[in-house]
């Protein structure tokens, strides 16, 4: 993708629909730097961001050998060409990392979240950006809230998944929370220098056990889907298995996609009153996730 393709998007003509009554405040969190606060009751859907990303690159770029972590100079270029206030936007955000990582490189990493730069996601070209207030949103393990990349503005949005009370801090998946506990935290640890204390995170043995094996079972499932889901080995039992272990953890996304390639699998299996449901339910739940104007919502448009 050229710039010049890019700098000719109708999307810069856009104007992103206004927030019209704010349901947050940045503010500090304990523990945890700042975070996100809820400062009134929010619905599940309700869109609590929409912004454009101050800065934007490959996820993973091919740097003449010069261009250390060190000495950032790879990204100072990038970010020193950008308006004043994109800047100051940039260097007000956390940096996580420590002294033999340059400052500015620090602050990209600690933040950046992926996006996409064509209609049809790339997964083997990864974008990743720079959003100021998304930026701000803390981990959980069994988020509240939702990243959604709209191509069709350009925008990252964030939007509440389920019903979230006054006081609530607003939370976002930052890795697979599809994984066990232990790997959740070695990543979070290792890209993000914290220790999750989530509810998901600080229970009993036991109970950690239970989670870890729904997990696992969640992640298995949409793994197997995604990769042909009207051909998926799985039958109508382990795919009811696998909504009912998403819900009780609590995955709002996951339950989402299983809903919507469980919808194939059980056609596919001629349970067609229970495939139209499923899809019935898909709408609503991607709804919730992503909005009217994601292609999966778009796609569900006409379920009745
Ligand atoms: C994208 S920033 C989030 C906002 C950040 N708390 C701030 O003060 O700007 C990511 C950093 O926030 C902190 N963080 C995020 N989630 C956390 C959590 N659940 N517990 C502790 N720290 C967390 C970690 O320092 C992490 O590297």
């Amino acid at each position: 993708m050229s710039l010049i393709k890019i700098a000719k998007w109708s999307v810069w003509d856009t104007v992103l629909p206004p927030i019209r009554q704010p349901a947050y405040e940045i503010s500090e969190v304990e523990g945890k730097g700042v975070g996100m606060v809820a400062t009134r009751r929010i619905r599940a859907g309700e869109l609590l961001v929409n912004e454009r990303p101050v800065y934007a690159q490959r996820k993973r770029i091919a740097r003449p050998i010069d261009y250390t972590d060190t000495n950032g100079y790879f990204y100072l270029g990038a970010v020193n060409g950008l308006a004043q206030a994109s800047q100051n936007a940039i260097y007000a955000l956390k940096n996580s990392f420590g002294p033999e990582t340059h400052e500015l490189l620090g602050i990209l990493r600690t933040n950046f979240l992926t996006h996409d730069i064509a209609e049809e996601p790339d997964p083997a070209n990864d974008f990743v950006g720079i959003f100021p207030t998304i930026s701000r949103v803390n981990h959980s393990c069994t988020p509240n809230s939702n990243y959604y990349f709209s191509f069709g503005t350009f925008s990252g949005e964030l939007r509440a998944i389920r019903d979230v009370e006054a006081g609530e801090e607003i939370t976002i998946m930052y890795v697979n929370i599809a994984a066990q506990g232990r790997v959740r935290r070695s990543w979070l640890k290792e890209d993000y220098f914290f220790a999750c204390g989530c509810n998901t995170c600080t229970v009993s043995d036991a109970e950690a056990a239970a989670s870890d094996g729904r997990r696992t079972q969640v992640g298995r499932i949409i793994r197997t889907l995604e990769m042909n889901p009207s051909e998926a080995p799985l039958s109508q039992l382990e795919l009811q298995d696998g909504l009912n272990m998403a819900k009780a953890e609590g995955l709002v996304v996951h339950y989402a996609q299983i809903l919507w390639y469980g919808a194939a699998r059980l056609a596919r299996l001629n349970k067609r009153q229970l495939a139209a449901d499923w899809l019935k339910r898909a709408k609503r739940e991607y709804l919730i996730i992503e909005g009217e104007c994601s292609p999966t919502s778009k796609a569900l448009r006409m379920i009745r």
